[in-house]
């Protein structure tokens, strides 16, 4: 007799035969057995504390590959090595968009599978790039700080900065602050009213500007649009705005519907199990009512819109990135791009740093990511 068939004659069960796949049997098991959770409340966190991620990820071509093209980053640097040569790297090296998605994917588990909203993410920097595949990701967090959400007590408010390490060095590959909404074990207690959020609103009018006052935002008189994508048709895109009411500002031309690919696939290769992107089931009765796309993967394909009109030379960094609301499949996602700077100040002469801010947008013309970028920029060579 083994050790567990004695335990069951013990309490009596015994090897009693269950009809599990008589329907209205299981249907009553299910309604009496226990759910083994995934995931972390908002009271598991407490400030300090320091979570090593079990998931590693080896960071591979075709990862790579699969996210950019999908994405729509075509960079040649990422796919010819003789382009990639050009360029200073020993070979294609993996792109940091997927770098920071891999980065992130691995966390959801720990950090934010419960549920809850992706509000935003900065100070996203690649210190230990270029970063080649088979490189091994091992990843942790750390929690900076927990607040109460005023407007929804069900949840509260977390930030974490995480770093992407190469696991064989210790190198820091990728770092950032992220920020979400996590879901409560129990809501706070409120009187019901919403007094909280009205009370805390300050008066906005709504309008965008803060003011009160019940204007339009005020939008430039003009928008200038750059030559070309080298870094010098920026600085002459700025110097003609400049002194003006313009502002550096375009659409780019490609739009990506979401589909099973970027909505499911590409999370799930990066290890995030956040069931937002692949159980339709539980999703049904979510604010979104549907699977959503990977706010990474959302952000991705509006910047590799962008850098199709641009000259990259490197990635230098992500600030004030915002997920303003959910894509959902069938949503086709597009980019705006303004020009905020441009320096010659890069790492190297052939290029310069510009600074952009990057809207992702819909169909619908609804804003669903903004964020700002630091890239160099090729300069022209002839
Ligand atoms: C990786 C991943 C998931 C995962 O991770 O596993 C994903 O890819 S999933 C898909 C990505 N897509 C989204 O998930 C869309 C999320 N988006 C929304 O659906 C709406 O945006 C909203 C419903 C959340 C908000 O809508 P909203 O209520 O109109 O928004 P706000 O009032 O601006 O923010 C509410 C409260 O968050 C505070 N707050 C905002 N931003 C920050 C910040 N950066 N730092 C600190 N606090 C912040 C704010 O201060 C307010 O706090 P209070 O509750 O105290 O007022």
């Amino acid at each position: 007799m083994t050790r567990e068939s004695r335990r069951d004659s013990e309490t009596g069960s015994g090897e009693r035969p269950i009809e599990w796949t008589d329907p209205d049997t299981f249907a009553r098991a299910l309604e009496r057995a226990e759910t083994r959770e995934k995931g972390n409340c908002f009271e598991d966190f407490a400030e300090g504390d320091l979570l090593e991620h079990d998931p590693g990820l080896t960071l591979t071509r075709w990862g790579n590959e699969s996210w950019m093209s999908q994405t729509l980053n075509h960079d040649p640097a990422y796919w010819r090595s003789d382009a990639a040569a050009e360029r200073g790297f020993d070979e294609p090296p993996i792109h940091p968009d997927y770098l920071t998605a891999a980065t992130l994917g691995i966390t959801v588990e720990d950090l934010s599978e419960k549920g809850g909203y992706f509000l935003g993410r900065t100070d996203v920097r690649f210190p230990g790039t270029p970063v080649y595949a088979g490189t091994e990701l091992r990843v942790e967090s750390e929690v900076v700080s927990r607040a109460t959400s005023s407007s929804r007590p069900e949840f509260g408010i977390v930030t974490w900065r995480t770093r992407g390490k190469d696991a064989a060095t210790g190198e820091v590959l990728c770092s950032y602050e992220r920020t979400n909404m996590i879901p409560r074990r129990e809501p706070v207690a409120t009187d019901g009213s919403g007094a909280a959020t009205a009370e805390s609103d300050g008066g906005d009018d709504g309008d965008g500007d803060g003011d009160g006052d019940g204007d339009e935002p005020t939008l430039p008189e003009a928008f200038v649009t750059p030559a070309g994508g080298y870094f010098e048709d920026f600085v002459d895109a700025l110097e003609t705005a400049e002194g003006c009411d313009a502002a550096v500002a375009y659409r780019h031309e490609r739009g990506r519907t979401q589909d099973d690919v970027t909505v499911a696939s590409l999370p799930l290769a990066t290890l995030n199990t956040a069931k937002q992107h692949h159980n339709v089931d539980v999703m049904a009765d979510s604010p979104s009512g549907d699977i959503v796309t990977y706010g990474d993967v959302t952000r991705s394909t509006a910047l590799g819109h962008a850098r199709s009109d641009e000259r990259t030379w490197r990635e230098v960094g992500f600030d004030d990135e915002q997920f303003h609301t959910f894509v959902a499949p069938g949503d086709t996602v597009y980019a705006f791009t303004r020009v905020l700077s441009a320096e010659n100040d890069a790492s190297i002469d052939a290029a310069g740093t510009v600074r952009f801010e990057h809207i992702a947008f819909t169909q619908d013309d609804d804003p669903v990511y903004s964020g700002t970028r630091t890239a160099e920029i090729r300069k022209r060579t002839d």
